[in-house]
């Protein structure tokens, strides 16, 4: 297909992890793809999420490592060098330039057009450019929405006018706040109040539910609240914000409390969860009813609502999982469909072909980089009951374990396996503990493979490694 005049094959429509991965498949595959990019190609994974956030939690997590262990603890004196820290972290964001990743986008062979996407018509999209220009691209096969997500602002009083954070501003700051608040007790909230208590501020959470982590198995919230208690983070439960306010003069940021009471911090982190960025996208030209709300999928991430087959949505646009790794998983199953169907074949139906997002529905893999780390995949107890299933599980205490005890003393840390009885597989893992985070893509593995227990017995975890839950989990299952 040809370029000229603004027509491509595939028109992407924000350059994020998912954006990039679906115009680099299509290429591949040897369609022609545009991807409109309003602000920074990398997208919000990375400068303002993903890459600034783990940047700022590593250097205290490698302290805690060096001081879980006798013998090496002796040689860590003091925290992380806030200033270090941060200039680690504005590297890993190549100082919020995107050069680099435009480079590679030429690279690959993807043209860029930089400016503000909007659906004008089927299969076109209209981009106003920085200096006000506008240009109107044609799809000769597909538009994908990869815009992604914004933080939701909740409708407290004098919130919007305080100049509070978002993880924009959470992942980007360049001084450490001596007090900082943090509404929500979710990923967000509690990655951040420990990066920054790690960094020195003190950090208050102010959460409305009784749980952190809520959706994931109740042992992972309640570990990283202790875990959060024992860094200093002061974590309350049952709060809400009812106004919000800073003092001109001092600067300070108060928040008052349903309860009556009072916080006042230097700075305010709202981390109450994420709306997609559908509005402003012309949606409602080819998509009657369109709410702002995110785009309803099939596996192969085509929008169910749109007539003609030739939208899609990819990544955090469409809701099913917020991660970019899902995302990007999304990505290269919708760039497998695009070029079926642009040979003129359908793609046949099946959770785990080529061409669906099929593990979306039972197999999203999640760590949560908090001390203890908190690692997932699959189903909870709970989800798996609700969906019916006949469940039996397995849980163990990690620390027990010869190689966890030399990882670290004292390790503590729990593992919990979900089994369906009726097919003697693992549906769902949780693993709290130090470094559990590369623990759980053996778990995705079993999931996805829906690998017997039987069989499972037979893949022996080397000794003394951590890894060796694996063989206690399945004893303690019965095996
Ligand atoms: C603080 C924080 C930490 C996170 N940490 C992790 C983590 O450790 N691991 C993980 O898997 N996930 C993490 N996430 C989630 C992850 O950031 C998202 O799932 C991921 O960025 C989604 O990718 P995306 O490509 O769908 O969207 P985005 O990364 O949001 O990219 C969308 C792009 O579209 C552009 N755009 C939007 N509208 C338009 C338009 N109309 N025209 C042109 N361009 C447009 C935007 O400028 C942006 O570049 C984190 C999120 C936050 C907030
Ligand atoms: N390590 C990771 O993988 C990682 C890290 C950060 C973010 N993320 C992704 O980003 C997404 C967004 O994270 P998040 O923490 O913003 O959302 P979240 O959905 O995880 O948590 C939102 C929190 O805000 C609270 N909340 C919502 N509305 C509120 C209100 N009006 N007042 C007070 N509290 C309110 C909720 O009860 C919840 O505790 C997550 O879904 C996650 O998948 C992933």
């Amino acid at each position: 297909m040809t370029q000229a005049n603004g027509r491509f094959d595939v028109v992407v429509i924000g350059g994020g992890p998912a954006g990039e991965v679906v115009a680099d498949r299509v290429v591949k595959a040897g369609l022609s793809a545009v991807v409109v990019e309003a602000e920074a190609v990398g997208g919000e994974c990375s400068y303002w999420a993903c890459v600034p956030s783990k940047a700022l939690l590593r250097p205290a997590a490698a302290l805690g490592a060096a001081r879980a262990v006798a013998g090496a603890r002796e040689a860590v004196s003091g925290g992380p060098d806030p200033a270090g820290v941060l200039a680690r972290r504005d590297a890993a964001v190549s100082n919020w330039s995107d050069a680099g990743q435009v480079e590679w986008l030429k690279g690959a062979g993807i043209e860029l057009a930089r400016g503000h996407g909007r659906i004008a018509g089927e299969r076109l999209v209209e981009v106003t450019g920085p200096g006000g220009e506008v240009r109107t691209l044609e799809a000769a096969h597909a538009v994908v929405v990869c815009t992604g997500t914004r933080a939701n602002l909740p409708p407290i009083e004098g919130l919007a006018e305080s100049g509070v954070w978002t993880s924009r501003e959470a992942t980007a700051a360049s001084r450490v706040p001596g007090r900082l608040a943090v509404i929500g007790g979710g990923v967000v909230a509690c990655e951040m109040a420990t990066a920054w208590s790690g960094l020195g501020s003190r950090v208050t959470m102010l959460v409305r539910g009784d749980a952190l982590l809520t959706g994931w198995e109740p042992f992972a919230g309640e570990s990283v609240a202790r875990g959060l208690a024992e860094l200093g983070v002061d974590v309350r439960f049952g709060v809400s914000a009812t106004r919000v306010s800073r003092d001109s003069g001092t600067g300070e940021v108060t928040v008052t409390l349903d309860d009556g009471g009072t916080v006042t911090a230097d700075e305010l982190l709202v981390a109450a969860g994420r709306t997609p960025r559908t509005t402003d996208l012309g949606l409602e030209r080819v998509l009657p009813g369109a709410d702002g709300g995110p785009l309803g999928v099939d596996d192969t991430c085509r929008v169910t609502a749109a007539e003609g087959g030739w939208l899609y949505a990819v990544g955090d646009a469409n809701g099913r999982a917020l991660l970019t790794h899902m995302g990007k998983y999304q990505a290269r199953a919708c760039a497998a469909a695009i070029a079926e169907r642009a040979a003129g074949r359908e793609p046949a139906a099946g959770t785990y072909a080529a061409w669906s997002a099929g593990a979306d529905h039972a197999a999203v893999p999640q760590v949560v980089f908090t001390s203890p780390e908190a690692a997932s995949v699959g189903l909870t107890e709970h989800e798996a009951r609700r969906r019916g299933m006949r469940v039996r599980v397995s849980e163990y205490p990690i620390g027990s374990v010869a190689g966890a005890y030399l990882h670290a003393d004292d390790y503590a840390g729990h593992a919990k396996m979900v089994v369906d009885e009726d097919r003697r597989v693992i549906v769902g893992c949780t693993l709290v503990g130090p470094d559990v985070a590369e623990l759980i893509h053996a778990a995705t593995v079993a999931v996805v493979g829906e690998v017997p227990l039987d069989r499972l017995w037979h893949a022996v975890p080397a000794f003394p490694t951590v890894s060796e839950i694996w063989l206690r989990l399945l004893e303690s299952y019965g095996l």
